[in-house]
């Protein structure tokens, strides 16, 4: 249950990061408490900071950088990678495309997921069927990309092995039919700062991106220095700043994980307001089950909460059309 949090947690993840694959994690002190910390983390808030986890540094800053040079350049230019029903929609959407809970979001990006090849998953893939549209400006757009996406994975894989051991499952229960072969999707995120014409500041509080849930199980968010704009909910319904913290990802859970945990962590809301004269950019990587698994509560996370099952299963791939449909009326 989301608490009445007043700051999010920071987590030193390296001794789990050296330790994930051994078969006797859990009888490791220092594995034992970076599992602690998760637990209590991902119960309060939903929401947690990581260090330790490995990516250099300079990757994430550069990751950043050609996002600015993306999103710098002439709108004809970043248009013809356009996002649509026909590209499965991945590609570039303009300003006000994507939409929440019906107000159109003050930011722009690129929607990117793992490969879906025809006929993969039936009718259930059609959707998103499709290769990702990369720029061919700047030129090493795809290829830095694609190596931030595979760290992102196997980071996420590690860091799900301790939410695993957290919930007292194994370790391999987000693996397998469940998230094996993880759906994941890249946002490339960029919101417009606050622009004073005449000396006068334009209406503040343009929402970024409005208040919502991510989808699937664990998200990992690169921002910008020195910009705070992500802001997280909690249970008494104030809003949290999540500043940037050099050095670490911001991490939440999403809808999947809400459900196999039987509601024992929640997919916290949260929202971005850019109220900065800066550009900001946030790439955030998600790390879902299988795109056709069928998400039901852990037998383990319904004994903990009582012994009766709190929400329907979900099969993840419907889940996420229903959610891109409905953010692209297009
Ligand atoms: N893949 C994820 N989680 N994307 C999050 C986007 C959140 C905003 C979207 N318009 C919405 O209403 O969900
Ligand atoms: O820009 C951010 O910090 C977070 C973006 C976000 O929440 C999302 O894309 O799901
Ligand atoms: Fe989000």
């Amino acid at each position: 249950m989301a608490t009445d949090f007043k700051s999010i947690p920071l987590i030193d993840i390296s001794a789990l990061l050296e330790k994930w694959d051994d078969p006797n994690l859990i009888q490791d002190e220092a594995v034992a408490e970076v599992v602690r910390q998760l637990d209590e983390a991902c119960r309060k808030a939903g929401f947690f900071y990581v260090k330790g986890h490995g990516i250099p540094d300079s990757l994430i800053k550069e990751v950043r950088d050609i996002a600015h040079r993306f999103f710098d350049l002439p709108c004809e230019e970043k248009l013809k990678i356009k996002l649509s029903a026909e590209t499965g929609y991945r590609g570039y959407q303009h300003l006000g495309e994507n939409i929440t809970k019906g107000t159109p979001d003050m930011h722009e990006a690129i929607d990117c997921y793992r490969e879906v090849k025809h006929g993969m998953y039936g009718a259930l893939g059609e959707a998103l069927q499709g290769a990702n549209q990369w720029p061919s400006d700047p030129p090493n757009f795809k290829s830095l990309l694609e190596e931030y996406i595979y760290l992102c994975t196997d980071l996420s894989r590690k860091i799900m092995r301790g939410i695993a051991l957290a919930l007292g499952g194994s370790t391999v229960e987000f693996e397998g039919n469940r998230a094996g072969d993880p759906f994941w999707v890249l946002r490339i995120i960029g919101y417009p700062g606050v622009s004073s014409e005449n000396g006068h500041d334009m209406p503040k509080n343009d929402i970024g991106c409005g208040a919502h849930t991510d989808y699937g199980l664990l998200t990992l968010v690169n921002q910008d220095d020195a910009i705070t704009a992500l802001q997280v909910r909690n249970v008494s319904g104030e809003w949290i700043a999540a500043p940037p913290i050099p050095g670490t990802f911001v991490c939440n859970i999403g809808d999947m994980l809400k459900i196999l945990t039987n509601g024992l962590y929640e997919s916290t809301l949260h929202r971005v307001i850019n109220n900065n004269p800066q550009y900001r950019v946030c790439v955030a990587y998600f790390y879902e089950p299988n795109y056709d698994a069928a998400i039901e509560p852990l037998d383990v996370c319904v004994k903990k909460t009582g012994g009766s099952r709190k929400f329907e299963g979900a099969v993840y791939g419907k889940h996420l059309v229903s959610k891109v449909r409905t953010n692209f009326v297009i």
